[in-house]
């Protein structure tokens, strides 16, 4: 039967919302929260350096250095418990990775604006593993052509997993949400080749 909807993009991913049970994922936060070396970065605007609006970590093995708004990003190595989930998400999505981008988001003020996981030493087609613990955010896909948009909720525990075409064909972000309660860890595991970067 004709679909009106056939023609409307959908993002390439694969979604888990209990891929860690609610209890594990408490204390995986704890975890996290102790071990992790928690950065303020700051970012250039037209008004000068801002503080990002989270905190941040970059985790993953020596050679995997990507450079990120024009700085050179040399990963901190592994903790324990960091080292342990990208097992499970490497056994979960069939798929390699060598570094994780943390951030953590001290409140519902806190955010990440639009943009696509696109630098060269990602890949064309990057499979990104993002996982989430603690205060469920919205999270956007706006289609880069058409601008539908794709919505989300990403709860404690969750396993969203982004490739294929996605990032080249959408970009995302996790809005301000002021009524949202408590803070939020995401990890989102990537493979980065620093060769691919020239
Ligand atoms: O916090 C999130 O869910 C998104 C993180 C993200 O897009 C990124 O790390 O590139
Ligand atoms: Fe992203």
């Amino acid at each position: 039967m004709f679909d009106l909807f056939d023609d409307i993009p959908k993002p390439d991913i694969a979604w888990h919302p209990d891929w860690i049970d609610a209890d594990a994922a408490c204390d995986l936060m704890g975890a996290l929260i102790a071990e992790v070396a928690w950065q303020q970065d700051t970012m250039t605007t037209p008004g000068g350096r801002v503080p990002l609006p989270r905190l941040t970590a970059w985790q993953g093995e020596p050679d995997a250095v990507y450079v990120y708004s024009g700085i050179r990003n040399v990963p901190q190595p592994w903790t324990p418990a960091v080292a342990q989930l990208r097992e499970r998400a490497e056994a979960a999505c069939d798929a390699r990775f060598n570094s994780v981008l943390l951030n953590r988001y001290r409140s519902g003020l806190d955010s990440m604006g639009w943009h696509a996981d696109k630098e060269r030493e990602l890949g064309p087609e990057p499979v990104i593993a993002s996982v989430s613990l603690g205060a469920t955010r919205t999270f956007e896909f706006r289609h880069a052509r058409t601008h539908a948009t794709h919505t989300l909720a990403l709860t404690h525990g969750s396993l969203l997993v982004m490739r294929g075409r996605t990032q080249r064909e959408w970009v995302h972000r996790v809005p301000k949400e002021p009524g949202a309660r408590g803070e939020r860890i995401n990890l989102t595991f990537r493979w980065v080749d620093a060769s691919k970067r020239k």
